[in-house]
C-alpha cells in the first residue's frame, strides 16, 4: 500500500524520505520544500540585499549546481533582486577540472547565467598538476585550498560582485566543526559556522545558503530535478584529513541522522574565552590580500615553489611577537599551552 505524502493538502503517494526531517514526501512537495527550506535560511539571516550582484562558485559538483540552480529559482520566485553570476576557478587538474568545468559550461547554457573562469596558472603561475609534480602528494590539500579561496575572491572582486556564495551543505560544515576541534584551531572554529564570513570588511563577504542542508538531500533535489552535475572525487584528495573527517560524521549520520545539525549547533552555540589570543588580521605585504602574517599563506606557498624551499609556508614557524595561550607576552619561556600554533594557524 503506498504511503501518502506528508504535505497537508497533497493528495500523491510519497516517493522520497527526507532526510533533513524523516518525512516522507512526493517529489514535487520534495522540491518545493528543499527549495523553501533554503529560503527560509536566507531570509531569516537577511543575507542578501536587493541590487546586489552574487557571485556562485561553481564547481561542476552536485553542491554548486544545486545551489546555482536553486538561487535562480529563489531570485525569481520570491523577487530578491539580484544578479546572478557563475565563477568558476580551474586549479589545472586533468582527468577532474577539465571534466567538471565541462559540467558548468553547460550549466551557463542552460540556466542562462554568466560564467568566468580563472585558473590557477593565470593567476599564481603554477597549476596543481606542477605542484602536485614537484612537492607530491603530501600537502597538495593546502595549496590547493589556501589558492581556490583566493581566487575565487579576487575573481569575484574583478566582476564587480557584492558578495560570493559557495555550494557549503550541512555535511561539509559539521566536517568543518569536527575538523578544526580536532586541530584545536579556536580561531577557525569560532567562525567557521557562520552563514557569512568576511562582512566586516575584511574580504569579500562570503556566504553558505546551504548552510543547514543534508548531502543526501541535496543529491536527491539533483536527481530529482534532472540537473546535470559531475560527481568524482578529486584525484588527490584521496587521504585528506577531511575524509576522515567525513567517513566518521558518515557513520555518526547512520546511527542518528540529526548528528550532523546538532554538530553545526554545537559550533555556533561555542564562545571563545577571551584570555584566548586570536589572530590580527591585516594585509599582505606583497599581495594586499588579508592575513595574519607579514605575507599571506599564499604568497608564502609561491615562494616556496618558486624557490624551492618546499615547506615554507606548509610548517608552522613562529617568526612574529605572538601571545601564548595564557595570555602573556611570547618570551622564550613556555606556558604548556603552545598557542603559538593557533595564533600562526590563521587562514584568510
Ligand atoms: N574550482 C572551483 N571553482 C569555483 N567554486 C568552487 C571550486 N571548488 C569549490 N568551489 C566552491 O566551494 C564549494 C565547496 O567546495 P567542495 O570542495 O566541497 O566542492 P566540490 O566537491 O568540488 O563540488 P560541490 O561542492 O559543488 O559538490 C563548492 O560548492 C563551490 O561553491
Amino acid at each position: 500500500m503506498p504511503i501518502p505524502c506528508s504535505t497537508e493538502a497533497c493528495t500523491s503517494a510519497a516517493t522520497i524520505k527526507r532526510s533533513k526531517d524523516g518525512s516522507a514526501v512526493c517529489a514535487t512537495c520534495f522540491t518545493r520544500r528543499f527549495e523553501e527550506d533554503v529560503h527560509e535560511t536566507i531570509s531569516a539571516t537577511n543575507l542578501f540585499k536587493r541590487g546586489e550582484k552574487v557571485a556562485i562558485g561553481a564547481s561542476g559538483g552536485k553542491d554548486s549546481t544545486v545551489l546555482a540552480y536553486v538561487m535562480k529559482v529563489l531570485n525569481a520566485r520570491h523577487d530578491y533582486g539580484l544578479e546572478l553570476i557563475l565563477l568558476s576557478i580551474d586549479e589545472g587538474i586533468k582527468g577532474y577540472r577539465d571534466d567538471s568545468l565541462k559540467s558548468v559550461e553547460r550549466n551557463k547554457i542552460e540556466y542562462e547565467l554568466p560564467l568566468t573562469i580563472l585558473s590557477y596558472k593565470d593567476l599564481y603561475g603554477w597549476s596543481m598538476d606542477e605542484i602536485v609534480a614537484r612537492i607530491g602528494k603530501k600537502n597538495n590539500c593546502t595549496f590547493c585550498g589556501v589558492f581556490r579561496r583566493q581566487a575565487l575572491d579576487r575573481g569575484a572582486y574583478k566582476l564587480g560582485a557584492t558578495k560570493l556564495v559557495t555550494g557549503h551543505n550541512a555535511d561539509d560544515i559539521a566536517e568543518t566543526v569536527l575538523m578544526n576541534l580536532l586541530r584545536g584551531d579556536v580561531a577557525r572554529l569560532q567562525r567557521c559556522t557562520n552563514i557569512c564570513t568576511g562582512d566586516d570588511g575584511g574580504s569579500l563577504p562570503r556566504a553558505k545558503p546551504l548552510k543547514y542542508t543534508f548531502e543526501k538531500d541535496i543529491v536527491m533535489y539533483a536527481r530529482v530535478n534532472k540537473l546535470e552535475y559531475f560527481y568524482t572525487e578529486c584525484i588527490y584528495a584521496p587521504n585528506s584529513y577531511r575524509n576522515f573527517a567525513r567517513d566518521y560524521i558518515k557513520k555518526l549520520e547512520r546511527v542518528r541522522p540529526r548528528a550532523i545539525l546538532d554538530i553545526i549547533y554545537s559550533g555556533e552555540s561555542i564562545a571563545v574565552r577571551k584570555e584566548v589570543a586570536l589572530p590580527v588580521l591585516g594585509r599582505c605585504s606583497r599581495c594586499g590580500y588579508i592575513s595574519s602574517q607579514k605575507l599571506c599563506k599564499a604568497c608564502l606557498l609561491i615562494e616556496g615553489l618558486n624557490t624551492n624551499q618546499l615547506d615554507l609556508g606548509i610548517k608552522r614557524k613562529v617568526t612574529t611577537e605572538t601571545k601564548t595561550g595564557c595570555g602573556k607576552d611570547k618570551t622564550g619561556s613556555s606556558c604548556g599551552c603552545s598557542n603559538e600554533d593557533k595564533v600562526q594557524s590563521i587562514d584568510f
